[in-house]
């Protein structure tokens, strides 16, 4: 099996708190890893240092094989890193189709990609694509700000695998749905494996459990333990830590 992330003793410190903290693990090929702890653990810190939002102040971030410690969040995206927000990330005065054909675009070889909407064939195609597989074709023309939460957050989703990533970071894609919607997402976040790798920050525990191939749990950010669901829920660390408090 092999990593399309690697983390490598990873830290960053804001004034005298470590909110990262020599965190290392791998994220492997088609495998869903996720990432769980508490409110301030560090998990939305490890994803800003992962897309190149924040620079660490020590270790490696390795996307495929390539070192993009350095690398701006542009050069990480151009490498095959997609990420989703805790916070709906859409232009809401757009259509869904236009939301999505947006991210597509970089589909296109560079000399088409500032070409006519009719001349972008394969972005056009791709769009097609997502909103079928997700669900929003008869949506298709609706403003995205018109959008119940959960499409929203479905959208996003699309919005971020329209241009191809190797790598998908979703953080809390569930946070705020309905008991239904969080199935449906559940079963659409399974089904992107065969396409990428996910690394997902996920709150809902029994969600984590069922889907996750690969837990990290985080811990005043440190990575206080690592392995399968199983594994991890069995750890008596993670229990007084995390378990304890859920
Ligand atoms: N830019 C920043 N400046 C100063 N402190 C920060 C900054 N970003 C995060 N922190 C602090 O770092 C710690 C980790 O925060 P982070 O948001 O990564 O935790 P989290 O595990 O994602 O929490 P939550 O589950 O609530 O989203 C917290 O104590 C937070 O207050």
């Amino acid at each position: 099996m092999t990593s399309v992330l690697e983390v490598r003793n990873l830290s960053i410190a804001f004034g005298g708190l470590r909110a990262v903290d020599d965190v290392s693990f791998a994220a492997q090929r088609h495998r869903i890893t996720t990432v769980i702890g508490p409110n301030g653990a560090g998990k939305s810190t490890l994803f800003n240092l992962i897309s190149g939002a924040l620079m660490p102040q020590a270790g490696q971030v390795i996307v495929d094989g390539v070192d993009m410690t350095d690398a701006a969040p542009e050069r990480r995206q151009a490498a095959g890193l997609s990420r989703s927000f805790q916070i709906t990330n859409l232009f809401f005065e757009l259509t869904v189709a236009e939301n999505i054909r947006l991210a597509a675009q970089i589909l296109e070889p560079a000399s088409r990609r500032f070409l006519p909407l009719r001349a972008s064939t394969r972005a056009r195609a791709k769009t097609d694509e997502m909103l079928e597989r997700f669900e929003l074709t008869h949506r298709r023309d609706e403003l995205a700000g018109h959008l119940s939460h959960g499409d929203q957050r479905r959208l996003e989703i699309a919005v971020c695998l329209a241009s191809e990533p190797k790598l998908l970071l979703l953080d809390e894609p569930t946070q705020g749905m309905s008991h239904g919607d969080t199935a449906n997402t559940a079963a659409l976040v399974r089904s992107l494996t065969d396409d990428v790798t996910v690394l997902l920050i996920e709150h809902d525990i029994a969600l984590v459990m069922d889907l996750s191939d690969h837990v990290i749990v985080m811990h005043q950010g440190r990575n206080l333990a690592d392995g399968t669901p199983q594994a991890v829920r069995a750890n008596p660390a993670v229990q007084a830590a995390y378990f304890g408090q859920a």
